[in-house]
């Protein structure tokens, strides 16, 4: 089981395999293509359930045709285990909801 205390290297990011999620500046970003506000406000609101659930937070940002999602471990300026697993989860609220994420 990896440290959640211990920062990820790119290549162990890599590994993890989360499709539709970047890699940039020590975070892992996604945007989510709603394609309507009410999808954005139901994926919104699945994720903070769950970021709840996990006391690891995102930077979420809620506009018309999209949902952006922005994860970091705070506490070590980085990327751990945390990220992987919550962005894997929200991958699958999205999922949930038919909604594909941004690849370019
Ligand atoms: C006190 C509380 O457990 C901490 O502040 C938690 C809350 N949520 C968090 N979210 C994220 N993304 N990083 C953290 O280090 C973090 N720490």
């Amino acid at each position: 089981m990896t440290d959640p205390k211990q920062k990820l290297s790119p290549s162990e990011i890599a590994e993890a395999g989360l499709a539709g999620w970047r890699l940039a500046d020590e975070t892992l970003t996604a945007h989510f293509q709603t394609q309507d506000f009410a999808t954005g406000l139901d994926l919104v609101n699945r994720i903070g359930g769950s970021a709840e659930e996990a006391n690891h937070h995102p930077d979420i940002t809620l506009t018309y045709p999209e949902v952006g999602v922005t994860l970091s471990s705070h506490d070590v300026g980085g990327i751990t285990s945390r990220d992987v697993d919550l962005a894997r989860i929200i991958s699958g609220h999205a999922e949930d909801l038919g909604v594909e994420a941004a690849t370019e």
